[in-house]
């Protein structure tokens, strides 16, 4: 019988959060379990002014995670789901995703009550071309300005007068306790978040069947539906949250409803496409919906953009 369990963390408020979030539900769940928490640096951490792309990509935030659970210097890692690449080393495997937090972006500001109030010519901070695309298509006045850090640094950054407004999930707001930041809430209609936003997932190594078990319970199934309709979308579109594609699963009783969105950065196109079909088919829906975009062309939007140097949630 396991009885301790090691999770591997990055250094982040937000990460840390979630670690002690799983931590705290392990607990409470198995009497006599310990869970304990091994926080590490990732390069992404170490190089947060640099943009994404120039210091390798999709997956930075995970990759050290990953290295410790091969190791065997920790036993799971907790993740954003959002930030998880759709492929796994061999050896490792995603094994729950718990409840879903509140999935949409948020619009914060000093000043400004809501997207639709800001001023012309105002500047918003967000590093995501998924909210640049969204936001321009709706309002090309607006100024996008680079902003990336973790999201005490971004409201920080927000406070010293750097931006009229940024953009972040509202999740990360909520978790860390800054939810009267929330200036309003955008609606999925008018910024559909990016796949897997707002739920955290716990990845480990495929062989732990007696770890498996005991994350059993944190699993929420609907959530997992949810999500995986969302990551087989992206996985079609080979897309992590440095390109402009949105999607957003919804349940519907037993069917999933799952919308998609690829916009070119500037805001001057959005293809949209959505379906519903039976929860069981989560995975086959994803797929179908990424076609539909690429059917309309979203092929052509995502390759210009991964030749260009990227951008990042
Ligand atoms: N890429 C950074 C990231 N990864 C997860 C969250 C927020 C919480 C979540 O979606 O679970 C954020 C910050 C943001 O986009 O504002």
């Amino acid at each position: 019988m396991t009885c301790e369990i090691r999770i591997a963390t990055r250094k982040s408020a937000l990460a840390l959060w979630q670690a002690e979030y799983v931590k705290a539900r392990l607990e409470a769940t198995h009497a006599g379990l310990v869970v304990t928490l091994v926080p590490m640096v990732s390069r992404g951490d170490k190089l947060l002014d640099a943009p994404l792309a120039k210091i390798g990509g999709k997956g930075l935030f995970v990759k050290e995670l990953e290295t410790a659970l091969l190791e065997n210097e920790a036993d799971i890692a907790v993740h954003s789901m959002k930030d998880v690449p759709m492929e796994f080393p061999a050896g490792l495997g995603l094994y729950c995703i718990c409840e879903r937090e509140d999935p949409r972006d948020a619009f914060v500001s000093n000043q400004h009550a809501s997207l639709a109030a800001l001023p012309p010519g105002s500047v918003i901070g967000t590093s995501s071309l998924r909210r640049q695309a969204q936001l321009l298509a709706r309002r090309p006045d607006l100024q996008i300005r680079f902003l990336r850090g973790n999201v005490n640094t971004r409201l920080a950054k927000l406070d010293a007068g750097e931006y009229d407004a940024i953009i972040l999930a509202a999740a990360g707001l909520i978790r860390l306790g800054f939810a009267d930041r929330i200036r309003s809430s955008v609606a999925v209609e008018d910024s559909l978040p990016a796949g897997g936003q707002g739920a955290v997932g716990i990845e480990c190594r495929s062989a732990d069947t007696s770890i498996h078990a005991l994350l059993a319970p944190l699993n929420d199934p609907r959530t997992a539906l949810r999500v995986t309709a969302e990551r087989a979308l992206n996985k079609r579109l080979n897309g992590g949250c440095q390109v402009p594609i949105a999607c957003y699963a919804e349940l519907e009783g037993d069917q999933l409803w799952l919308r998609g969105l690829v916009g070119e950065p500037n805001g001057s196109l959005l293809l949209r496409a959505e379906r519903r079909a039976p929860a069981a088919d989560a995975e086959a829906l994803g797929i179908l919906v990424a076609e539909e975009l690429l059917a309309k062309g979203a092929g052509k939007i995502l390759e210009s953009v991964y030749s260009a140097t990227g951008a990042g949630e």
